[in-house]
């Protein structure tokens, strides 16, 4: 399966403890990420990952064109909800397509549990 991992700075520190309890599942998959969430993943659990483009800087686009293609099966995206992001309308869109296409989307931890469990029993 194809995962996308992705995460507002304020919130990196979560889906990186996340990604690391699950590296075991995470490991049998092919991981797609935004430059830095994608960076900083790969130094704490050595996992390969494809890296986009920072969030900012089209990141965002660039995974949504992956789900408009069917080439992302999943998405664990850890949005900041407190903080306004200069590139609001790039998170929309790609929450946008993940709706057109029906792509699991975990927005916050509590979303990603119920999302790893279904991932390890084949559910998704
Ligand atoms: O901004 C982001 C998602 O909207 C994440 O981008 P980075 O992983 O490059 O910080």
């Amino acid at each position: 399966m194809n995962i996308a991992l992705i995460a507002h700075d304020k919130k990196k520190d979560d889906l990186l403890a996340f990604v690391a309890q699950h590296k075991e599942v995470f490991s049998q998959h092919e991981l797609f990420a935004t430059g830095t969430t994608g960076l900083r993943i790969n130094e704490l659990t050595d996992l390969p990952i494809h890296r986009f483009k920072s969030g900012p800087l089209g990141g965002d686009q660039e995974i949504g064109a992956r789900i408009a293609n069917q080439e992302i099966n999943v998405v664990f995206f850890f949005r900041d909800p407190l903080t306004a992001q200069p590139h609001e309308p790039d998170v929309s869109a790609l929450i946008r397509l993940g709706d057109v296409y029906q792509i699991p989307i975990a927005t916050n931890i509590g979303m990603a549990k119920v999302l790893i469990n279904a991932i390890i029993r084949n559910e998704v």
